[in-house]
């Protein structure tokens, strides 16, 4: 059974303002500063788990996990300056400690690339030191002007995992993108999140980066969202910070770097990915409940107390084999009042038990994603709930996928791609020489951004010409609407 997702998909926006209030994940755009909003209990669970799922992976590839101070001096800031080029609109500014003037102006961080770089280099002497593999998981401030939206586009980023690592070469420190590129890969495939896999143009490459490859995915509206990015810093920090090491042939030189990072958008996908009218799906993987049981009460009092107690018995069963369960036994609401708040609240599944399922032993389990039912005897359940579970992971990310899918087309028309973009928003492949007058012109044409040259596919355009200067293709490249 399919739900409509009408709603979903024609007004995304208003859909997941009415998700994170009624579902209280996040109370956004009531909390008196622009672009901040405050983790409710039951979100606040869904990003612990989903954060709990990275620290998992960077742990066990070589990471440390630090933390860094948030502010930032102005001249450690500036020290790098096409870093400050990029964030320079976006900083927010200390200037006062109590009523004094501070002689220093203290940046809140943006982002932390200076303020780890100048530690390191008080750290770190030799090439025997290397690998360093530090994250933190903060709070970054970024005074966007561009429309602000829960989750999405914050000035407070509070979920912001920012990993920065150190390398003797530039090699090295390429290999480490491949690897940030493999963890970031295991976490959304965990997570049945989509991506697509792109080399962004030189005018769009992080502040301070050699290069940056991004990952994108496509949101209910169709239009795209940057969910993380792995930068290969090169010597550009360590050159402004006068930072050397030892090498191994005993020269002196400044080691390379990489950062990467995602932030609370990862939260805003997971909602957003697999969702339907009556509300998200949260996937099995990070959902703080996996299993809710509504009681279906009966007339008579002393049934329904019964009827209860089965519940009761049932939700220990779950419970001792470690399935995160509630019972929903509140009596001044109704069976269809509880669907629809346990629905909306995306618990990936529900068992309803009545009188009849308690005289025969048994338990009716419906999934959130098709709303299908099936009758389960007592000792069967708790494989049951894991098979269900298991099975629904895989249905909510082929879903996904099949959705992302479908709104990527390829054109070598340049007014079709205009009108695609125009239209139907998603993304669109054309053939590209590669010079970037090309790649900046499409953008104008198509009023849209281009992500960059695809790393996850090599469709044949060897006799297909630039889809501006129709000189020879060298490669493809993605265009799309985005946030
Ligand atoms: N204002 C924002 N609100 C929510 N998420 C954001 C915001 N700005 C960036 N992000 C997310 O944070 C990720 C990393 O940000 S970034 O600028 O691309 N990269 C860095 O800051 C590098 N220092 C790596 S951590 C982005 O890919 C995007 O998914
Ligand atoms: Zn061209």
């Amino acid at each position: 059974m399919k739900l409509s997702r009408e709603k979903w998909e024609k007004n995304f926006s208003e859909w997941l303002d009415w998700v994170l209030k009624e579902a209280e994940i996040y109370d956004y755009g009531r909390y008196p500063v622009k672009g901040m909003g405050v983790w409710m209990p039951y979100g606040f669970k869904i990003r612990q788990n989903m954060l709990e799922l990275i620290r998992k992976l960077l742990d066990s590839t070589g990471h440390e996990e630090v933390l860094f101070p948030l502010l930032i001096p102005e001249d450690l800031l500036k020290r790098e300056s096409e870093h400050i080029r990029g964030f320079e609109n976006e900083v927010y500014w200390v200037t006062k400690g109590g009523s004094e003037d501070l002689d220093v102006k203290l940046a809140l961080r943006p982002t932390s690339e200076t303020s780890i770089t100048f530690m390191e280099s008080l750290w770190i002497k030799s090439y025997k030191q290397l690998p360093k593999k530090y994250y933190q998981v903060v709070s970054v401030f970024r005074y966007e002007t561009k429309a602000t939206r829960p989750l999405i586009r914050l000035r407070e980023v509070t979920s912001f995992k920012e990993a920065h690592t150190l390398h003797e070469t530039y090699e090295d420190a390429a290999k480490q993108v491949e690897e940030a590129i493999g963890i970031y890969k295991k976490f959304f495939d965990e997570l049945g999140i989509p991506y697509m896999l792109s080399k962004r143009p030189d005018w769009d490459k992080f502040a301070g980066a050699e290069y940056t490859i991004a990952f994108d995915t496509i949101m209910p509206d169709s239009r795209v969202l940057q969910i993380g990015t792995v930068h290969h810093l090169g010597q550009h920090f360590t050159k402004a910070f006068d930072f050397k090491i030892q090498r191994k042939d005993g020269s002196l030189d400044y080691p390379h770097q990489t950062s990467y990072g995602i932030s609370d958008r990862v939260v805003a996908v997971l909602i957003a990915i697999n969702g339907d009218d009556h509300g998200p799906i949260i996937h099995p993987s990070i959902a703080p409940i996996k299993v809710v049981i509504i009681p279906i009460p009966a007339k008579d009092e002393q049934i329904a107390q019964k009827v209860i107690n089965y519940a009761r018995e049932i939700a220990e069963l779950l419970k001792s084999h470690d399935i995160t369960v509630i019972i929903d036994d509140d009596m001044e609401t109704t069976p269809g009042e509880k669907f629809y708040i346990w629905e909306l609240k995306g618990v990936p599944l529900r068992i309803e038990i009545g009188p009849r399922e308690m005289n025969n032993n048994t338990v009716f389990i419906k999934r959130r994603d098709t709303l299908e039912g099936k009758s389960v005897p007592k000792e069967k359940v708790v494989e049951e709930v894991r098979n269900l579970l298991d099975i629904m992971k895989k249905d909510l990310r082929e879903r996904a996928y099949q959705f992302m899918r479908e709104r990527i087309r390829y054109t070598e028309d340049l007014n079709e791609a205009k009108k695609i973009l125009d239209e139907k928003a998603g993304v669109v492949e054309v053939p590209w020489c590669g010079e970037n007058s090309c790649g900046l012109r499409l953008e104008e044409v198509t009023n849209a951004r281009v992500l960059g040259i695809p790393l996850d596919e090599n469709k044949d355009i060897s006799n297909s010409k630039c889809i501006v200067c129709k000189k020879p293709a060298m490669s493809m490249l993605r265009l799309a609407k985005t946030y």
